[in-house]
């Protein structure tokens, strides 16, 4: 049985989801509010937990921080509408695993879970990673990023891999690792972003048994695992101050000593850090240590956005078109134009993961070979054409907006059928043309 905490405040939604997961041999507990869920939180063991972004007394990014605390690991997929993709995000920063938007779609659901759950038990990734599932793209900058990847990646030298949450950072170490002398010996990736402060020092250097409440064993630290290989500390802004210093000293002196013992190890490790903090604007904060910075920092790797990918953004939908049609045993071959043009116009806050996401949802949703408008998600529509300006109290240009949004939601409604459009705008299909035409709608 998979101990599941469900945290959502729509309560029909949560016991629909409960009835499903539990045919799932998923054994649940729900409750509405983050501070009932703190509660049961620290009285009970869980596998998963899934939480709704929007919750009465706060946001899920509370539930992330206050589990990241309490030195425990479990899988969090944060619930969240369309229109919250762009702060969702951030709680992968935070260490949740994955986040699937709302209506929920049970098969999607499940597979998230499936990931989910496999990661935890195999916690340390492996070296090897299945290559086809990974693209370079032939952007300009791309091509560059490529080019600086195999000038620095036989080095032994310290990469700081900077980018938006999505951008693929983790990918880009792997590929600094398999590309270095060091690729027989193992890659290990330890998210900063879920250690607890506690557990961060014991997971990176080890302990041995009774240093601390709950140290029942002694515990071989991931530096030393990583002997003669790579460590990656994806989110490395997240460390404490302590544990700062903990890793400068190591990285300066190639020594670690497990907390509680006198024994100094030798480890030859070569480490990469992810971030998409802004480290510079943080150690002005006093947060993060300047001389940590520079030793991290020996190159730095800046990944673009997916906006700023130019075509590949092409090529990216259709290898996870590709790669969905495996997993998902269907046959998607093209997407309809109106929905092609809905992917390539929207800017993608969440990059690669966001984009990976909405194409595995609209695979899912596709029975026949064309994908259309109908399998993306309705607020894709608005978020596209949505103004960037704000219009303040200006009643005339908001009213227009409004009327904007409220034509080309019906248009996808009625997969761009204008009589119906008309119809179900209640204005006749001439008025119709002439605010198409008017608001340059397509
Ligand atoms: N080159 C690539 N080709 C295909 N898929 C990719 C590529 N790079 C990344 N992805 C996919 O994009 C998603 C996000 O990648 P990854 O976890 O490496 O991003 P990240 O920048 O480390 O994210 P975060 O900052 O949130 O930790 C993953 O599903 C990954 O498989």
């Amino acid at each position: 049985m998979i101990k599941t905490l469900i945290i959502e405040d729509d309560i029909s939604f949560s016991e629909l989801l409960t009835g499903f997961l539990v045919r799932y041999d998923h054994d649940v507990i729900s409750c509405a509010k983050i501070k009932p869920a703190l509660k049961i939180l620290a009285e009970k063991k869980f596998d998963l937990i899934l939480v709704d972004y929007r919750l009465p007394d706060g946001t899920g990014l509370e539930i992330l921080k206050a589990v990241r605390e309490q030195s425990i690991i479990i899988p969090i997929i944060m619930m969240t509408s369309f229109n919250d993709v762009r702060t969702a995000v951030k709680s992968i920063q935070l260490g949740a695993f994955d986040y699937i938007i709302k209506p929920v779609n049970p098969d999607e659901l499940l597979l998230t879970i499936k990931k989910a759950l496999s990661k935890e038990e195999g916690k340390i990734d492996g070296n090897k990673i299945n290559e086809s599932d990974f693209i370079k793209g032939n952007s300009i900058v791309a091509n560059k990023l490529y080019q600086h990847i195999s000038l620095v990646a036989p080095t032994d030298m310290s990469v700081i891999i900077q980018g938006e949450s999505g951008t693929g950072k983790e990918y880009v170490a792997r590929t600094l690792h398999n590309e270095s002398k060091r690729s027989e010996k193992p890659f290990i990736s330890i998210d900063c972003g879920a250690l607890s402060k506690d557990l961060a020092a014991s997971e990176l250097f080890g302990h041995v048994k009774g240093s601390f409440t709950g140290a029942l064993n002694d515990k071989k630290g991931q530096f030393e695992t990583a002997h003669g290989g790579t460590l990656f500390l994806d989110e490395v802004g997240n460390l404490s101050y302590e544990v700062q210093v903990k890793l400068l000293r190591a990285l300066q002196e190639r020594v670690v000593q497990p907390i509680g013992s006198t024994k100094q190890i030798a480890v030859d490790v070569r480490i990469i850090t992810a971030t998409n903090d802004d480290l510079v604007q943080i150690i002005k904060q006093g947060e993060f240590r300047e001389d940590l910075y520079h030793r991290l920092n020996q190159f730095k790797i800046q990944l673009p956005a997916l906006r700023d990918r130019g075509d590949d953004l092409k090529l990216f939908i259709e290898h996870f078109i590709n790669l969905a049609n495996k997993e998902l045993d269907r046959n998607v071959k093209e997407v309809d134009k109106y929905a092609k043009k809905l992917l390539l116009n929207y800017d993608w806050p969440g990059n690669l993961r966001e984009l990976n996401n909405v194409i595995k949802r609209m695979v899912l949703l596709t029975e026949g070979e064309v994908a259309n408008i109908d399998a993306l998600p309705e607020e894709m529509i608005l978020a596209v054409n949505e103004p960037a300006k704000n219009f303040g109290s200006d009643l005339k240009a908001n009213n227009e907006i409004n009327e904007k949004n409220l034509i080309i939601e019906a248009l996808s409604k009625t997969k761009f059928n204008k009589s119906k459009t008309a119809k179900m705008l209640n204005i006749d299909r001439k008025t119709l043309y002439a605010k198409l035409e008017r608001y340059g709608i397509e």
